[in-house]
């Protein structure tokens, strides 16, 4: 007989360096875990530096928040060899049974890193208007297709001369038309409209009417580490 596993909606917040993606899971994690079980799990190369960022903000109790060390590209982890999450993954949902979400935060540094539908049954891609009015344009398989595309900090954008509306027009029309969500943590209308996201995505999951949606393979891209050899994976390290 197979062990009885309660399977959680998994949702992975992707996105380049910098951009929220912490910030985001503790966004959901305050506002959400009354409504939810919830679990979360992060990826560093080297550290579990992002999950003692969530641990010390107290979003959740401290065993439910938990580090995959990838030592390696962070987007193989999330991507090209899922193993070290989805057992990170499950063994969460069996410690902390039933959980209702499992949150999944990518290393981040590329803009074109994502997840595979493998790991989890949907992502967010988060931008950030620091980086600049022109990225949401620039597309990549994140930006195009992930299942939310969330343009962070928008209170920045008088202070780095972006016109929020335009960014987010932009971000509209590389997605063909797909949700985009612009987010501030200092605008509470955002956070609400990010939390109800999530509630109409956990009931589409609950109820089996949710498909997960591949955005596509990353482009090709080249490493050169510390002792001179280089690497080549299926994806670009935009803001190396
Ligand atoms: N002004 C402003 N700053 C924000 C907002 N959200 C996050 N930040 C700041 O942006 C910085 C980066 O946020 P993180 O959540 O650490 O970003 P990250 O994508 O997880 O970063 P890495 O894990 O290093 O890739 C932090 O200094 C946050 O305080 C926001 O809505 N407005």
């Amino acid at each position: 007989m197979t062990e009885d596993t309660h399977r959680s909606l998994r949702l992975g917040v992707a996105g380049p360096v910098g951009t929220g993606k912490s910030s985001v899971i503790a966004t959901i994690c305050r506002h959400l875990r009354d409504e939810f079980a919830l679990g979360v799990i992060t990826n560093d190369i080297y550290t579990d530096e992002d999950a003692r960022f969530l641990r010390s903000a107290g979003v959740l109790p401290e065993e439910r928040i938990r580090a995959v060390e990838t030592g390696a590209c962070p987007h193989t982890a999330i991507r090209d060899d899922v193993t070290m999450n989805l057992m990170a993954v499950e063994d969460m949902e069996r410690d902390f049974a039933p959980l209702d979400i499992v949150l999944v935060e990518s290393g981040g540094d590329n803009l074109t890193a994502t997840f595979s539908p493998a790991l989890v049954d949907a992502q967010l891609f988060i931008l950030d208007v620091a980086g600049g009015g022109d990225v949401a344009r620039k597309g990549g398989p994140g930006i195009a297709r992930a299942d939310m595309l969330v343009i962070n900090k928008i209170d920045l954008g008088p202070h780095v001369d972006v016109d929020v509306d335009l960014m987010v027009s932009d971000a509209t029309a590389a997605r063909d038309g797909g949700p985009v969500l612009p987010l501030s943590r200092k605008r509470p209308e955002t956070i609400e409209a990010l939390c109800d996201w999530v509630r109409r995505l956990h009931a589409a999951h609950a109820a089996g009417k949710h498909t997960p949606i591949d955005p596509g393979p990353m482009a090709p891209h080249r490493h050169a580490p510390e002792d001179g050899h280089s690497h080549a994976h299926g994806h670009v390290h935009s803001r190396d």
